[in-house]
């Protein structure tokens, strides 16, 4: 249906694409994604005839797009694009009716047909409600979907999308998307579109191509290609993969950008957690460069979730489970050389205060969250239990983390 074979474009001296190829197969629905600047658009743009190739070819319905009259492309492509601005004071009506232009000619003047086929558009994208606004008085979001319902009006083979929800809120996004999935699913009409977001392209698409450094980096199935190692490499941050159970797909969860400052002096570095209060924790040192080992985690939390994804060793139990005498010995092992031992803020109780035996006898700097002191809930063991180990050892409480200043 659409075939890229070896293409290749740029602007002027200025290479955009190398090698580009890739097919998208009729009834499919692709997302064509890449980072800012890696050349979706201009990829857009051969297609629908703007930017001539300078090498390759791109076949459209078994049709060599070099050789397509624009009117003929127009009967098979219909091209959604990021912005649109209009010079005159059309209406809305008027814009939809526009995709009706490739079947229209001074002998064909605008038929009953046209006018139908117009008007089942812009009620597929609610637009008929604003039919007679001026186009150019729109937010972004109406303008997308009046662009939209051009599209549809064209009755084309295939229709591109230019990053079709970038103006929109999430509301909007999804009724978007499922706008295009039912254009693709019940109209037959093949769609590739330019996403940013992933995981809308995970939710709606059939597959996934990835555009990297002018070629494709990686082409397949949403499961196929969103793994961590993939999603990594492709927007250059942590994250989290994770399977969504309400949709039964793959998202991805953003963590933070790989710009730590990495530190001089690794130390190791031992952090009693167990719930949620270890993740940024875990997260920060393990990316700053530190050995961190943590300790007692319960195996459902979202600290030994974290533990698992940096691979940082630990000390588990099962969930309800209390710390018993084996856990506590295994912690105070990996904590007794640390050079830090940090406590999280955890809701400390008769499950998991062994966390704490041990600590006076550290050879390194103990941190622990000031909220511990709040919330005893074991009648004055905890207190008890600080008040044995700042006999021997100094405690600094803290309220928020900073491995930067600390470490
Ligand atoms: N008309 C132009 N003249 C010169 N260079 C251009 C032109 N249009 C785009 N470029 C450059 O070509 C490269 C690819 O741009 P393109 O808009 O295709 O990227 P993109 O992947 O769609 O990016 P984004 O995700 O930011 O929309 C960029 O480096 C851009 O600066």
């Amino acid at each position: 249906m659409l075939s890229f074979s070896h293409a290749a474009v740029g602007y002027g001296e200025k290479v955009v694409l190398q090698d580009v190829s890739f097919q998208v197969k009729k009834g499919e629905y692709v997302a064509l994604i890449g980072s800012n600047g890696t050349g979706k658009s201009t990829l857009i743009k051969c297609v629908s005839g703007l930017l001539p190739l300078t090498g390759g070819e791109i076949e459209i319905c078994g049709k060599n797009s070099r050789k397509l009259k624009a009117r003929e492309r127009a009967q098979m492509v219909a091209v959604v694009p990021q912005s649109y601005y209009v010079d005159y004071d059309f209406t809305v009506e008027d814009i939809v009716m526009m995709g009706r232009n490739p079947y229209i000619d001074f002998r064909h003047r605008e038929s009953q047909e046209d006018r139908e086929i117009a008007e089942r558009a812009m009620k597929l994208t609610k637009t008929d409600m604003f039919r007679n606004r001026l186009y150019n008085q729109l937010s972004g979001g109406e303008r997308q979907r009046v662009i939209l319902a051009r599209a549809i009006t064209q009755q084309p083979e295939i229709i591109l999308l230019d990053e079709p929800t970038s103006a929109l809120d999430l509301h909007h996004q999804i009724e978007v998307m499922e706008l295009i999935r039912q254009l693709n699913e019940k109209e037959h009409i093949t769609v590739l579109a330019v996403l940013h977001d992933i995981n809308l392209a995970s939710r709606f698409c059939s597959r996934i191509v990835i555009l990297k450094d002018g070629k494709v980096k990686a082409d397949g199935t949403p499961r196929e290609i969103i793994n961590r190692q993939e999603m990594e490499e492709l927007y250059e941050m942590r994250l989290l993969v994770k399977n969504n159970p309400l949709i039964e797909k793959t998202e991805i969860i953003p963590i933070r950008v790989m710009d730590e400052k990495q530190t001089a002096k690794p130390l190791r570095i031992h952090v009693i957690c167990g719930e949620k209060g270890g993740v940024r924790i875990l997260e920060q040192l393990t990316n700053m460069g530190h050995a961190v080992t943590a300790g007692v985690v319960n195996r459902e939390s979202d600290d030994a979730e974290i533990c698992e994804y940096l691979d940082i060793p630990r000390v588990e139990i099962g969930s309800f489970q209390t710390v018993g005498q084996e856990e506590q010995a295994k912690n105070l092992e990996l904590m007794k050389d640390a050079d830090a031992v940090i406590v999280a803020d955890i809701p400390f109780g008769e499950a998991n205060i062994r966390n704490l035996d041990g600590l006076e006898h550290v050879k390194g700097e103990l941190y622990i969250h000031k909220n511990i002191l709040n919330q005893d809930f074991t009648h004055g063991q905890l207190q008890r239990r600080l008040d044995e180990i700042q006999k021997i050892k100094e405690i600094h409480f803290y309220e928020k983390f900073n491995a930067g200043d600390w470490l």
